[in-house]
């Protein structure tokens, strides 16, 4: 689903905020992104989103890789990833209900179908009375829940959460880790960085730890060693 080789990203004057990753993904997996802030986290992501490109190596996102994906090939890639990224804002000036639309109506599909589906996933982050409401009349929190609602309406074949529960007390943290737990059922690839390891801990899932750049610990292969 997602392959990475020897993959480096360089910022100019910085140092390089990826090194040398060789990381996979399998379809169906479940797997958590950590490491401290300024790691690579989102750097990661973004690549995988095609949002920037890599300095070097290689990376295969659905088979394909992303640096021969012509820019006018983007938004059809894109339309298998449901994102939640701390720069891809709900649009202010349309409701809560269209925003969570807004991927669905992309690809065309049927106004009663969009209906039915928006309010189901909206009744499923508790936020079913909040879809006449602009995203700014909500609090921070509802706001992640409407970009986690955004992000798995098309049931996406892949997920990208940075950190989706960064802003949700615990309650509400449980409330969309189940719902990410739940499209990962349903067959959602799902790869998720958070700095909370009280998630790692609960979640038992595939960890894969970044530490300046480097893959610093990959929890599936500690786990097939038998060394944790
Ligand atoms: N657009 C950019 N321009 C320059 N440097 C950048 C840019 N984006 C990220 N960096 C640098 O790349 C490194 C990795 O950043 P990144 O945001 O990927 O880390 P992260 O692990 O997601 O951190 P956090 O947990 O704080 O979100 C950092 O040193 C950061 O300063």
């Amino acid at each position: 689903m997602i392959q990475l080789f020897h993959v480096h990203k360089q910022y100019a004057g910085e140092a390089p905020a990826l090194l040398d990753v060789t990381l996979g993904v399998e379809k169906g997996e479940f797997v958590f992104l950590t490491g401290p802030s300024g790691a690579g986290k989102s750097t990661l992501m973004r690549l995988v989103f095609c949002a920037e490109a890599a300095t070097s190596g290689q990376i295969l996102v659905f088979g394909r890789n992303v640096a021969k994906v012509k820019p006018s090939q983007i938004p059809y890639l894109r339309r298998s990833i449901g994102v939640v990224f701390q720069d891809f804002k709900l649009l202010p000036d349309r409701t809560v209900a269209e925003n969570v639309a807004f991927p669905l109506e992309v690809r065309g599909l049927p106004a009663r179908e969009v209906r039915r589906k928006v309010d189901a996933i909206l009744r499923s982050v508790g936020l079913e009375l909040k879809g006449g409401k602009f995203p700014l009349a909500l609090s921070g929190g509802e706001q992640q829940r409407v970009a986690v609602a955004r992000a798995l309406v098309g049931d996406p074949a892949l997920l990208l959460a940075d950190e989706p529960t960064g802003n949700l007390d615990p309650e509400r943290t449980l409330e969309v880790m189940d719902l990410l737990h739940a499209a990962n059922a349903r067959g959602t690839t799902v790869l998720v960085a958070t700095h909370d390891r009280s998630l790692l801990e609960r979640y038992k899932k595939r960890v894969v730890a970044l530490e300046r750049g480097r893959v610093a610990a990959d929890g599936a292969e500690i786990r097939r060693t038998g060394r944790a």
